[in-house]
């Protein structure tokens, strides 16, 4: 579901990027340079470094692969490959269609989709790092022997088109890698991880031209810039090539059996978007449910919406419970759609102070809607600029 007003907000958002209250008072905090494991990585003729970041997240699975942790890559591929890399994708046609996540225009360039090259030119620099290097590692990093590649796209940041991906998990992806193009210099943020709800737990990573960044689908993430222009190269694996080939995500199935939160949420938007066959609302609300009560605030939050959106009198209440909890966990999103459900009285008695005090909290952590929104407000000194939009529309 796209936001009718994102669309409306869209071209302001770009406009306010660089006037966030959260990079003023809080900067960039990058991964923390002492604190990863490192090893020398040899893969096949690639000779490098491997960082490995464990990660304090909020919901915490213990035992399950590649769980709370990231990994970065470096000086196994030649920053002159990655400028040759980047002087040829800059000079695609970019796709400015909806993106998935936040449903402005995308500005992504596909050279592999279904595990089928779309740019025989560039897949021919790219298949070798691919077979020799990215699959081999994420194979035995993640103990999946069969991953295989689904798609490879760019995405490029410049000013006046995107500033921001907004916070997300890589829903559809077992893995991802992203491989670094342009050089940190040239551009203030980029990409970041989030392991909590709450943006005090965003760590950017600095990636030099030719750095792998790799992480797997239980890990928020986003990208986030003030300054500059910067291309990433990223690479979506699946966990088996049928995977691929029927564009499905298996992997969730068993992890969610077996109790992982992030699979549970993440398998509910397949149901949601009949990525699992038919679109099946029920199976996406039992898992919602069962992963809400484990304290997901993703779940919560999606979960509100949807009890929201159905507008059944006696879940209204629990809608606006679960707003309140995702929101108190410090997630943005809830705090956003919870300053909405306070505007237009959804769940709870319309309260346009608390509503601005909820906004103001999703803008404090750089929701760009939510800075938008504050911008309006201060602009019009009225709250009231909320009332019209319910929240059941995000
Ligand atoms: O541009 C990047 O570095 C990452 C983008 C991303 O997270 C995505 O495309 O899912
Ligand atoms: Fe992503």
């Amino acid at each position: 579901m796209v936001s009718p007003r994102l669309y409306e907000l869209g071209t302001l958002s770009v406009l306010v990027a660089s006037r966030s209250a959260w990079e003023l008072s809080h900067g960039i905090t990058y991964l923390d340079p002492s604190s990863p494991v490192s090893r020398n990585l040899q893969i096949g003729g690639y000779q490098g470094l491997e960082e490995r970041w464990l990660l304090e997240k909020s919901l915490r699975i213990p035992n399950l692969p590649g769980s709370s942790s990231c990994m970065r890559l470096s000086k196994l591929l030649a920053p002159s490959f990655a400028q040759q890399l980047l002087a040829q994708v800059q000079s695609q046609s970019y796709a400015v269609d909806n993106d998935s996540v936040d449903g402005l225009p995308s500005f992504e360039y596909y050279p592999m989709i279904n595990g089928t090259w779309s740019d025989e030119e560039l897949g021919k620099l790219l298949q070798p790092m691919v077979q020799e290097l990215i699959l081999p590692y994420v194979r035995s990093r993640y103990s999946c022997e069969e991953c295989t590649v689904a798609e490879i796209l760019v995405r490029r940041y410049l000013s006046e088109e995107r500033r921001t991906h907004n916070l997300h998990f890589d829903g559809h992806a077992y893995a991802t890698v992203v491989l670094g193009l342009t050089p940190p210099d040239e551009y203030e943020g980029g990409l970041y991880i989030q392991p909590t709800p709450h943006s005090n737990s965003r760590r950017f990573v600095q990636l030099e031209p030719g750095d792998l960044f790799v992480h797997s689908f239980d890990l928020q993430h986003g990208v986030r810039l003030w300054s500059g222009s910067r291309y990433s190269l990223i690479f979506w694996i699946k966990s088996s090539p049928a995977a691929v080939a029927t564009g499905t995500t298996p992997w969730y199935h068993r992890s969610a059996a077996e109790g992982d939160p992030d699979a549970m949420y993440n398998l509910a938007g397949q149901f949601l978007q009949g990525i699992e066959g038919e679109v099946d609302v029920m199976e996406a609300l039992r898992l919602y449910e069962k992963a809400a009560k484990m304290g997901h605030y993703g779940a919560q939050h999606h979960l509100s919406l949807m009890l929201l959106e159905a507008a059944e009198p006696n879940e209204l209440v629990r809608a606006a419970r679960g707003l309140r909890h995702a929101a108190d966990a410090g997630f943005a999103l809830a705090q956003k759609s919870l300053a909405f459900a306070y505007a237009n009285g959804q769940g709870l008695s319309q309260d346009l102070a608390k509503a601005a005090h909820w906004m103001l909290q999703a803008a404090e952590q750089d929701d760009l809607e939510a800075v938008t929104w504050k911008l309006r407000a201060l602009e019009s000194m009225c709250w009231f600029v909320l009332l019209p939009v319910t929240v059941g529309q995000q």
